[in-house]
């Protein structure tokens, strides 16, 4: 059980403050609605609406499975709660369960591209939930039931399924379920267990326990192997207390009353009941080389450092994202709707379940592929006893999950549509999900494997200090808080941020022991510029961008920070008075633009005023290898404003040369140019170009001049609701990372980030 030691807090905690503002920050929530189609004239009303929404109207009434063409409903699933079960709150009510609904719906958006809506409903009524769902199917191709209390959550679903053509799945029942199995049928494949012989108890009797075990009778475990406990023990056949319907479906014949006595000789022990419920008795008489999924959350029923302190061979799983192996229904319930609404399935079968649970099996035994290791901190887990679940930033899951559980809807004759082009399926699906959340993941995971000092050059501002705390909270390393110490700390005061929990370390240039060395590192560095001794002394005891970029270049700190008050240029101009640029390598501004699933690098947009042919080939360079280095095979466009010589024009010699110059160079990525925007990105557009030597749209777009990438990044933030990231510097020697003035606290900490991955 290696590195669990270091993993004793949870790394993606978040304080109370950041959580709420996180959730009020702009329009408040996680969610808007946003129209797919143009409403800029008269003649778009009238075809979104009056008169021309009365043909598919009239087309719908006649032909019902029509709405799949001429409405949104195909790709929309609802996500509906009354509250009553609300993660591991207890029932807190429906009101109260939004903020849980809203991220479901967002990580169906995310992870693949389904569109989805929260729907709260107010009533405990079993009769009241199911009418008032029954009733909304037409508006959707799904339903996604959420966090309610069992047993009502079984009449409801099955109900509900009996009522509506269309897939209604309960997540913490089957999501739970589906995923365990896969987990399982890995750590039986390792341990060398036939799942006929295996014996398996599964500790709590609720809605996740009892769909874990009915999916894996269906998979083929023996009945009399499976032994199901409650707050009251061992459920048996003839026991009356705290039983219904559903324990007693599964209720074994069985001497055995107590957990303690169900375990004993186990192979395999579930847990879905509560934190702490296993002792260490109970593990230790288990059979040799357990299967132990403790999958109570936020704490496990016995946690993987307590399991390694009494035994050596077990597989052990948890609910949590900050110990191998997590079972955890974000693996599945996306992907799961995805292949149901490709092929407008009527439900969500067993056949689709275990196909589902099969392919996410597989795919833990594959070999981990290149532009996958990203998703895994960069390494590349073979399969074992610490990684028989991918993770669920594994952008393989987009397409092998649905592309299975819509096989299974196809032949088990639930689907609607037929997909004959399974291959080509696979392909769309790939294309559907933009990797930048992966890609941000398994930066923030890597830095988190090696933490790195950064310094926060500008720490007497408040959402510096912010941004500090969430780098310290996140566990990316330690905060260097560069300021006068008295400031600092009412600052952080005013704030409410804790600086006396680890993580933090203060560093006041008037008064720090390096500034000696400091001001010698720089002396040297500038005396042939014109800088005097004293100029040195000046800047390292009075400027604090060369005091921290110092700190950075004699490895006092790993990374710096800064940007907030200070214009780019000056800050860069002050950073590059203490570090040189990588040899071999030019100083470069890249921004990530996001928008509409969609990212593309733009550079350069901090450096270079009106670079040269060369200049421009080696921004191309610079650009591409950032983008690999993000997970994203680049793909490069020369812009201008013409396209392959047309118009012609003295302003786009430059373009065109530099794209000669990178032939000379035979680097080792795809670009072309000199064109325009619109061929770089619409596919379209540019299949009039067919000797165009780009193999799709661009993702990396070079701008002949920084006024025209400052402007169309900026244009693009505003106008077209794209998520701008950067500029991020590459190129210079050390991680440095340069924010926008006024940058936000979460703008800050992914800066920091940002230059605590440049070091790693
Ligand atoms: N990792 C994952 O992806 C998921 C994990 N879970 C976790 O599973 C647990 C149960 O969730 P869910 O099924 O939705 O909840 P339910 O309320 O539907 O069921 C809880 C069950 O646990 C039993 N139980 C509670 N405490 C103990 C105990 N100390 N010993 C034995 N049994 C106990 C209850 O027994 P009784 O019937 O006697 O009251 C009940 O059967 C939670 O901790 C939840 O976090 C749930 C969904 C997904
Ligand atoms: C994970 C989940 O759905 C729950 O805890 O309820
Ligand atoms: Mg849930």
């Amino acid at each position: 059980m290696p590195d669990i030691d270091k993993k004793d807090r949870p790394v993606t905690s978040v304080t109370d403050q950041e959580a709420l503002e996180f959730h009020a920050t702009g329009r408040p929530g996680k969610l808007e609605i946003n129209p797919t189609k143009p409403m800029a004239t008269q003649r778009d009303l009238s075809l979104a609406y009056s008169p021309g929404v009365a043909v598919p109207v009239k087309a719908i009434a006649a032909d019902p499975q029509t709405a799949y063409d001429y409405t949104a409903r195909g790709n929309m699933v609802a996500v509906i709660s009354n509250g009553t079960a609300i993660l591991g709150l207890g029932n807190l009510g429906a009101l109260a369960s939004k903020p849980v609904m809203e991220g479901k719906a967002v990580l169906f958006k995310r992870f693949a591209d389904v569109d989805s809506i929260d729907l709260e409903i107010d009533t405990e009524n079993v009769d009241e939930f199911i009418n008032c769902v029954r009733f909304l199917g037409p508006s959707f191709g799904g339903i996604n039931l959420e966090d309610i209390k069992a047993p009502d959550c079984f009449v409801i679903e099955s109900r509900l399924r009996e009522l509506m053509d269309i897939p209604v799945f309960h997540d913490d029942q089957h999501g739970t379920a589906i995923i365990a199995a896969a987990g399982l049928i890995n750590a039986l494949e390792l341990t060398g267990r036939d799942l006929k012989t295996t014996k398996l108890v599964c500790n709590g009797a609720g809605a996740a326990a009892i769909a874990c075990v009915e999916l894996i009778k269906a998979m083929g475990f023996a009945p009399e192997n499976v032994i199901l406990c409650d707050t009251k023990g061992v459920i048996y056949q003839g026991r009356t207390e705290g039983m219904n319907q559903w324990k007693s479906a599964h209720a074994a014949k069985t001497d055995m009353r107590t957990l303690e006595e169900a375990m004993k000789g186990a192979d395999v022990v579930f847990g879905l009941s509560q934190k702490g419920a296993f002792s260490a008795k109970m593990i230790r008489s288990m059979a040799e080389r357990p299967i132990i999924f403790a999958m109570a959350n936020p704490d496990p029923e016995i946690t993987p450092e307590e399991v390694a302190r009494i035994r050596d061979d077990a597989i052990m799983a948890t609910g949590r994202s900050d110990y191998p192996n997590q079972v955890n229904n974000v693996l599945g319930f996306p992907y799961i709707f995805r292949g149901a609404l490709d092929v407008r399935a009527s439900t969500i079968n067993d056949a689709m379940k275990i196909a589902a649970v099969n392919a996410l099996a597989n795919l833990a035994r594959e070999d981990v592929p290149d532009d996958v290791v990203a998703a895994y901190q960069g390494n590349r887990p073979r399969f074992g006893s610490q990684y028989i679940i991918p993770v669920p930033f594994d952008p393989r899951l987009i397409s092998a999950i649905p592309v299975a559980v819509a096989q299974a809807a196809i032949e088990s004759g639930v689907a609607r549509k037929v997909i004959t082009d399974m291959a080509g399926y696979a392909r769309e699906l790939s294309a559907r999900r933009d990797p930048i959340a992966s890609t941000l993941a398994s930066l923030y995971e890597r830095v988190r494997r090696r933490p790195k000092r950064i310094v926060f050059a500008e720490a007497e501002e408040e959402q510096v200090l912010r941004a500090a705390m969430s780098y310290a909270n996140q566990q990316l390393g330690t905060a260097i808080l560069l300021g006068r110490e008295d400031l600092i700390r009412a600052t952080a005061e005013r704030a409410g941020i804790d600086l006396n929990r680890p993580g933090f370390e203060i560093v006041n240039a008037r008064i720090s022991t390096r500034v000696e060395a400091y001001i010698d590192y720089l002396y040297a560095r500038l005396q042939r510029h014109g800088y005097l001794h004293r100029d040195a002394q000046r800047l390292i005891h009075n400027d604090r961008n060369h005091f921290a970029a110092t700190m950075v270049a004699l490895g006092d700190a790993d990374g710096m920070v800064t940007g907030i008050t200070r214009n780019y240029s000056t800050a860069l101009e002050d950073v590059r008075r203490c570090i040189d640029e990588k040899p071999g390598h030019r100083v470069i501004g890249v921004s990530l633009a996001l928008c509409r699933g969609r990212t593309v690098f733009v550079a350069d947009t901090a450096v270079h005023d009106m670079p040269t042919a060369e200049e421009l080939a080696d921004i191309a360079e610079e650009a591409a290898g950032l983008a690999r280095r993000m997970g994203y095979p680049p793909r490069v466009a020369m812009l201008a404003y013409s396209t392959f010589g047309h118009p012609s024009g003295e302003r786009s010699e430059r373009v065109r040369e530099a794209v000669k110059i990178l032939d000379k160079r035979r680097v080792d990525f795809e670009y072309d140019g000199e064109m325009a925007a619109d061929v770089a990105l619409n596919r379209k557009v540019m299949e009039q170009y067919p000797f165009c030597r780009l193999s799709g749209p661009a993702n990396v777009l070079v701008m002949p001049a920084f006024h025209s990438a400052s402007i169309s990044t900026k244009m693009l933030q505003e106008l077209g609701g794209s998520t701008v990231i950067g500029p991020i510097l590459v190129g210079l020697d050390k991680p440095v990372q340069i924010t926008s003035m006024g940058a936000k606290d979460s703008d800050i900490v992914n800066m920091a980030a940002i230059a605590a991955y440049g070091g790693s």
